[in-house]
């Protein structure tokens, strides 16, 4: 549905030079599905975002929407294209002076289509945020969460394709930002649109992505599916942001203070959809009459699995528990038996 190639876009710097917001990336989003783009404050994504429905002209290489070439299209052909492109920002800039069925029949009517028809599309568009009985109110009469869901209407109006959304939750507070999440997973999933989203919380790419860019410097450094990343996140600064939403298993000084509290014998399990010592567990501790308490536990949900690890504090007879021990490196992958190394003693 979308595919950059090689795209760059530079600013005038300083002292003549030029400076590079995005620098050379190469990115493909399959029809019906939801990437995330993630990065710190000034890595390009704004920009990346803009440049897919061409509101920036890159200054070198191809974007490429529904197999059209927005780099190659006249104005108006460009035109066209954008209309199968819908945008929701941070904060919604909804006319004041229009009711929220105005609002959302705008683009429609910018598109030429007749009064009635607008308002038809638009009441459908409304039910579908929930907000029908809302058609009649002032954008002022609404909280931020419905304001931004009427923004979610109203980019949806004219039936887009793909939707762009820039920070859309950045300003909502946590039981708003999860009501417009589902709401985006929902027109993703109900009406089949793809999404790219722009956010530094990892809580909405595990949430809502199917795939993760993450941004630095204008480079996309690493990308993938998001299990994938999430579990074996390979660059610095996807580092930051994948443990900016599960933890740390508990190490160095963490690691320290468990065993301050905890005289037993400490393992540190990962707990993912593809090591399977989380779920030999229960029947390893049987076997070998052992018994544990939890003294650590990161542990959240990726999409539909679990990802993170639990510190168990191990009990029983020291024989016992170095068999257990051994059976549970056993079961594991590399990456595991890493961490029974490095955390056991
Ligand atoms: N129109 C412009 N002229 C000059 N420099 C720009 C322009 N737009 C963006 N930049 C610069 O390009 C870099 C990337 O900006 P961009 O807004 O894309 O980053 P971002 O990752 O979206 O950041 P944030 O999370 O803070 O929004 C920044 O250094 C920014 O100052």
């Amino acid at each position: 549905m979308i595919e950059l190639r090689d795209v760059r876009k530079t600013y005038p710097g300083k002292h003549g030079t030029e400076f590079a917001a995005v620098d050379g990336v190469s990115l493909t989003v399959a029809e019906g599905t939801v990437l995330g783009v993630v990065g710190h404050s000034g890595a390009g994504k704004s920009t990346l975002l803009r440049l897919v429905n061409h509101l920036e002209v890159p200054t070198a290489g191809r974007v490429l929407v529904g197999g059209r070439d927005l780099t190659a299209l006249d104005e108006r052909g460009r035109r066209a294209v954008r209309r199968s492109i819908g945008m929701v920002f941070q904060h919604v800039n909804l006319f004041r002076s229009r009711t929220v069925l105005g609002n959302v029949a705008y683009p429609l009517r910018l598109a030429g289509t007749p009064r009635a028809e607008a308002r038809r599309r638009a009441l459908e568009v409304l039910r579908f945020v929930g907000l029908e009985d809302r058609a009649r109110h002032w954008p002022e009469q609404l909280s931020g969460g419905q304001r931004q869901r009427v923004g979610v209407a109203r980019a949806l109006a004219t039936s887009p394709k793909v939707l762009l959304c820039d920070e859309a939750t950045s300003a909502l507070d946590p039981q708003t930002t999860r009501e417009v999440l589902e709401l985006l997973r929902r027109v993703n999933t109900e009406l089949g649109v793809t999404v790219v989203l722009i956010t530094h919380e990892m809580d909405v790419v595990r949430f809502l992505c199917d795939q993760v860019a993450v941004m630095s410097e204008g480079r996309v450094v690493e990308s993938g599916e998001v299990y994938e990343v999430f579990a074996r996140p390979r660059h610095p600064v996807t580092k930051v942001f994948v443990r900016s939403a599960l933890g740390d298993p508990p190490e160095g000084e963490a690691l320290e203070r468990l065993r301050g509290r905890h005289t037993g014998r400490l393992v540190t399990v990962p707990v993912a959809r593809d090591v399977p010592a989380a779920q030999h567990l229960s029947r390893l501790l049987r076997e070998h009459r052992v018994d544990f308490t939890i003294a650590h536990a990161g542990v959240g949900e990726v999409r539909d699995a679990a990802l993170g690890s639990v510190t168990l504090e191990l009990r029983g007879e020291e024989g016992d528990v170095d068999a257990f021990v051994a059976a549970l490196d056993a079961v594991r992958t590399v990456r595991a038996t890493e961490k029974v190394g490095a955390d056991a003693r």
